[in-house]
């Protein structure tokens, strides 16, 4: 895959889309992590984060598990659940670990904590592989 990693424009990790929320990975043990402070521009619901932005940290934090590992795949089904809303202005803790791996099919969870460690959100994702090409 031949992704520049300084210039892409990807929503969630670019470090110059003008609108994305310029997410930075990190792997910790057998899992991959990020932090986000949502700001009032993230907002669905008065003071709470929208889901689609939460989601959005969960599928991303599975990719870039993969990503990193040089695995090329799409998320081809994702479901979250919601336990809690997530706050405006506190941070979010974000990590992805791989379940699974059957033929081109990955399996993936996400959760998303705050700092006392109260989990927000979960999520369980399916990736599926495609050749380096099909990502640009
Ligand atoms: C640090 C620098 C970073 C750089 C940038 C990093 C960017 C990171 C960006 C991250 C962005 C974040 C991430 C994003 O946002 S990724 C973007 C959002 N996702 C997409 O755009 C994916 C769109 N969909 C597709 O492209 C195709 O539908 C895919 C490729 C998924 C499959 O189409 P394809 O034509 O290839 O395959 P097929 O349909 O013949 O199916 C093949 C087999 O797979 C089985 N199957 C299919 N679906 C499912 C399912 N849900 N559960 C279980 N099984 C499933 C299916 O039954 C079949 O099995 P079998 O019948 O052969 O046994």
């Amino acid at each position: 895959m031949t992704i520049d990693e300084t210039t892409h424009m990807c929503f969630a990790c670019s470090p110059i889309n003008p609108i994305g929320l310029k997410l930075v990975f990190a792997d910790k043990g057998d899992t991959c992590v990020t932090r986000f402070v949502p700001g009032p521009q993230h907002q669905g619901w008065t003071g709470r984060v929208h889901g689609g932005i939460v989601t959005t940290l969960l599928d991303e934090a599975m990719a870039q598990f993969l990503y990193r590992r040089d695995e090329t795949a799409v998320t081809a089904e994702l479901t979250v659940r919601f336990r809690i809303p997530a706050p405006v202005g506190s941070e979010l803790l974000v990590e992805a670990r791989q379940t699974g791996a059957r033929g081109r099919l990955l399996t993936l969870e996400a959760k998303a904590c705050l700092k006392d460690g109260t989990v927000v959100a979960v999520a369980q994702g399916k990736f599926l592989r495609v050749p380096p090409d099909a990502l640009g």
